[in-house]
């Protein structure tokens, strides 16, 4: 073929592989996107594939089902668990039963999750939120309406809501009092607010619940970055009704990802973790896993930047990315256990089940029974170091508590489960990011570029509800968009 043809062929083949993967279409024939028939049953050390996922979690699976909607077929999903869904994950509580023991609230604006679970067929039903929660303080038993998020004091929730138009959720490091902003910890500006001892417990509460720390560990740019993600109201991020946590998945959020991966069926190789990257800055990387080497153009990481510290990169990243990556939080995990009942007793006295302690092991329970009630389920949130991890002791603490905000009945669960995600194994590290004062303005600018063949994804490259789960498919959507703009380009330079 003479120059020009070959060049208007790639234009050609450029525009209509970037229209099929903004419509969705699929190629018929499957071609992949260099248009080399990629056949499943070659050897992996010897075929080159366009593309390599890191990650089989929401982020990951979504990039790979928009690769193969472009009509690219060249691809792989390198999971290191023997499972998908990563940070989502379903409790089977039989009979068709689940309790989700990862993510699971999805609200009004988180938009691409919803629009992933119409495609999926996925329905959703409301959170359970009507009725009293009880506040426990030492003995005192307080029932109150907690539907808007646990902060009270309107005046300083209207105040960080006015803060966080200025902070861009995308890039709060490019803020225009960023630097300012980012000396602070939530903790030090609400102590410059004068704020009541109870204010203080109810943010304190806010913040643990949403981020898994104290307001004294986290940045408050990273905070309003949070808020501006969610239409600048404290109140969306933090409340049910008409809030982040509004709705739930039928069947547990690990069903979107089951659902995807059956679809990509022998694409995903489980039990695949990826140690070892080489020559990210050619135009063939060679990804080293604990199943071989597999070959191809272009990776893109589906994974927190605490995870991709783990992998070796040969040649080293470039100090920025490889400097945010050392410094991501990687010790914020979180423990989640569930309390099974015969049916959900609490609602009969007017509770909706939310139990908050002001201090404990347990952090905040809830509601978290089927949509019909035909069981009753209590999950908790409790501060990892302070509950033991032994079951009976762990499942005897908490009925305790559940008993002393409503009652005897609490005492008699059927079922007890426990998830720790900082003990599992070593592949969630850092379940929600609290990034601390200084992170953003530090090294936030190397977050989301590319280096070289390496696409960053996971929700925490998201430009909205970073963390999130509608952030991870926002993620996923633009890495597979992105690496197949790559895959068109002459080579990039590292
Ligand atoms: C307890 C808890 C509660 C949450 N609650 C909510 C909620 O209510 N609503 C909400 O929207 N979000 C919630 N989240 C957050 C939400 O679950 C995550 O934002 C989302 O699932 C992240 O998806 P991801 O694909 O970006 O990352 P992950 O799910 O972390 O996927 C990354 C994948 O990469 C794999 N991996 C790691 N290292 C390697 C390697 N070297 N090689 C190969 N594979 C590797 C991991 O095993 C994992 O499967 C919660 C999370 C937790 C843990």
């Amino acid at each position: 073929m003479d120059a020009d043809l070959d060049e208007l062929s790639t234009q050609s083949r450029q525009r209509r592989l970037l229209l099929q993967a903004i419509g969705g279409a699929a190629l018929a024939g499957g071609l992949g996107v260099t248009g080399r028939a990629m056949a499943q049953t070659e050897p992996v050390d010897t075929s080159i594939l366009d593309v390599v996922i890191i990650g089989a979690g929401l982020s990951g699976l979504t990039s790979a089902r928009d690769l193969q909607a472009a009509g690219c077929e060249s691809f792989a999903i390198l999971e290191a668990r023997d499972r998908v869904g990563g940070r989502t994950l379903n409790h089977d509580l039989g009979d068709g039963v689940i309790s989700e023991a990862g993510g699971q609230w999805i609200g009004p604006g988180q938009t691409s999750i919803a629009d992933l679970a119409r495609q999926l067929d996925v329905a959703t039903f409301p959170t359970y939120y009507k009725g009293k929660a009880v506040y426990l303080i030492d003995e005192v038993n307080i029932q109150e309406d907690l539907s808007d998020g646990p902060n009270s004091n309107t005046e300083v929730v209207a105040k960080l809501n006015k803060l966080a138009e200025g902070v861009p959720s995308k890039a709060p490091w490019k803020a225009k009092d960023a630097a300012e902003l980012d000396k602070l910890s939530i903790g030090q500006w609400l102590a410059g607010q004068g704020i009541s001892n109870v204010d203080k417990i109810g943010f304190n509460m806010s913040v643990s619940l949403t981020f898994g720390t104290t307001p004294a560990g986290m940045g408050l740019l990273h905070y309003l970055a949070m808020i501006n993600s969610s239409d600048c109201r404290l109140e969306k991020l933090e409340g049910v009704q008409g809030g982040a946590q509004e709705s739930r998945l039928a069947g547990g959020s690990q069903i979107l990802s089951l659902k995807m991966a059956h679809a990509l069926g022998d694409k995903i190789r489980l039990a695949c973790p990826v140690r070892k990257i080489v020559g990210w800055d050619r135009d063939v990387v060679e990804l080293h896993t604990d199943q071989g080497i597999i070959r191809t153009r272009q990776v893109i990481a589906a994974l927190s930047p605490a995870l991709c510290n783990q992998i070796v990169f040969d040649p080293p990243l470039p100090s920025g990315r490889a400097e945010l990556q050392r410094h991501w939080p990687a010790h914020a995990p979180m423990r989640k256990t569930v309390h099974v009942y015969e049916r959900p007793f609490w609602r009969d006295q007017g509770l909706n089940g939310q139990i908050v302690p002001v201090d404990g092991p347990l952090i905040w329970a809830f509601d978290n029974s089927p949509a019909d009630g035909s069981l009753g389920v209590l999950s908790g949130f409790v501060r990892t170091g302070q509950l033991p991890h032994d079951p009976k002791t762990a499942q005897d603490t908490l009925s305790a508590i559940y008993a002393s905000a409503m009652g005897e009945q609490a005492l008699h669960p059927i079922q007890f489960h426990d998830l720790d995600w900082g003990k599992i194994d070593s592949w969630s590290l850092s379940c929600i990011s609290p990034m601390p004062p200084g992170f953003w303005t530090q090294w936030g600018e190397y977050l989301r570029p590319a280096v070289g063949r390496l696409i960053w994804s996971g929700t925490e490259t998201a430009e909205i509800w970073a963390g999130a789960m509608d952030g991870a498919v926002r993620a996923g959507r633009r890495a597979a968009m992105e690496a197949l703009q790559a895959l068109l380009q002459p080579r990039r330079n590292a």
